[in-house]
């Protein structure tokens, strides 16, 4: 191993290129639930940083912690650089945008996103121009002179955006914005959110359990699981290269297949060239499965799997088959939702989409020998 001698200096100009750092935080809350437990993140300014995980894993407790609304129980918190652990909230250059953002009922919609300004303390005419040009951006224009009882769900939320917006924080906070947004105009604001973020180059971390929503977003995917990090990286990655069992599952709903009962459903080829003590689980994509119509057509097929069909969810386009494999599995796959298949069927994966798991459910990479190169 090689250890680079970092001076005082280079490391300050280290930290003072991220625009967010976590460092070991843990928050445990009066009752002793450990929400965070030991968190690290450095974020470059201009990031787009998802958070996703299942219900209680800590999103919106670090989300807080970020922001000052919570106290952490250990760790530091960093931004542009600064140590703002012992921070007040409003002296941390952050603003954070919730779920039900609360507007003010007797303000129009031009008077709400000024409002920050004004408390700011910005002279009346710039303070106008600004808020003017954030309610453009937003394409609020037409209903400038609103109230917030007059505007749709989406409309509001876009004027909580707005008001977070126009004091052009360092860092912006979204707590699931969009999630009392109906689906269609959740599509049209997720792109608008996402327009706004890269013309202002705003650090951004946004609390989501959707993963549709986490991949369209990030630039940077941080998937949490009981108060730790379980993996981060570009979204591509993590959905292609999930490090773990529980990333794979919960991004994508990927197949597993247990091995360690047997690994007779594994490629010869594969089972040859590891260590079997170590697998655990085989994992596969519902998309990166096939039905194929007779069994002698898997022949030469690297992944082959018998069932029975028990039951099926259209999608739209396309259907999802819950079938049972001859090992007593239940597995997945997508098939076009016009393709008819018989009760018993055969499907077929390429080496390249399986995914191992050992026994601890962490990945075994570069132990995949038949892909290698092609993820
Ligand atoms: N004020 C609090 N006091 C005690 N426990 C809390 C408090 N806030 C959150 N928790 C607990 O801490 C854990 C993390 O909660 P948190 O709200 O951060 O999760 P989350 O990932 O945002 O979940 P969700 O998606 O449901 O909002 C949960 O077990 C929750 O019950």
């Amino acid at each position: 191993m090689t250890m680079t001698t970092v001076s005082g200096e280079q490391a300050e100009q280290v930290s003072s290129s991220w625009s967010v750092g976590v460092e070991a935080m843990t928050k445990v809350y009066p009752g002793g639930r450990r929400a965070l437990d030991g968190v690290e993140l450095a974020v470059k300014p201009g990031t787009f940083v998802v958070l996703l995980g299942p219900s209680g894993c800590g999103k919106t407790t670090l989300l807080r912690c970020i922001a000052g609304l919570e106290r952490i129980s250990a760790g530091r918190v960093l931004i542009g650089g600064d140590e703002v652990t012992h921070r007040e909230p409003g002296d941390r250059g952050v603003a954070m945008v919730f779920q039900n953002y609360a507007l003010y009922p007797t303000k129009t919609v031009l008077e709400n996103i000024e409002y920050p300004l004004r408390m700011a303390k910005v002279p009346r005419q710039a303070r106008r121009q600004r808020a003017r040009e954030m309610t453009e951006l937003l394409r609020l224009g037409p209903v400038m002179g609103s109230r917030p009882a007059q505007l749709s769900g989406g409309q509001r939320q876009r004027v909580g955006i707005g008001r977070a917006l126009v004091r052009e924080p360092d860092v912006l906070l979204m707590d699931e914005p969009l999630s009392n947004i109906d689906a269609e105009l959740r599509g049209e604001l997720r792109a608008e959110i996402r327009r706004l973020q890269r013309r202002s180059s705003t650090t951004t971390f946004y609390v989501t359990h959707d993963q549709a929503e986490a991949l369209a977003l990030a630039d940077r995917l941080v998937v949490m699981r009981d108060g730790r990090i379980e993996q981060d990286g570009p979204p591509e990655q993590v959905y292609q290269e999930p490090a773990t069992r529980f990333v794979a599952s919960f991004l994508g709903g990927m197949n597993m297949l247990d091995l360690t009962g047997s690994q007779a459903v594994l490629p010869a080829q594969l089972r040859a060239t590891l260590a079997e003590d170590r697998l655990g689980w085989l994992g596969v994509r519902p998309e990166d499965l096939r039905v194929v119509a007779r069994p002698e057509e898997a022949t030469g097929a690297e992944l082959v799997l018998h069932g029975t069909v028990e039951g099926n969810e259209l999608l739209g386009r396309e259907r999802l088959m819950h079938f049972r494999t001859q090992g007593d599995q239940r597995a997945r796959v997508r098939i076009h939702a016009d393709q008819t298949v018989p009760a018993q069927i055969t499907v077929v994966a390429n080496s390249a989409d399986l995914h191992l798991f050992d026994t601890a459910g962490r990945r075994l990479s570069g132990t995949l020998p038949l892909s290698s190169g092609s993820r």
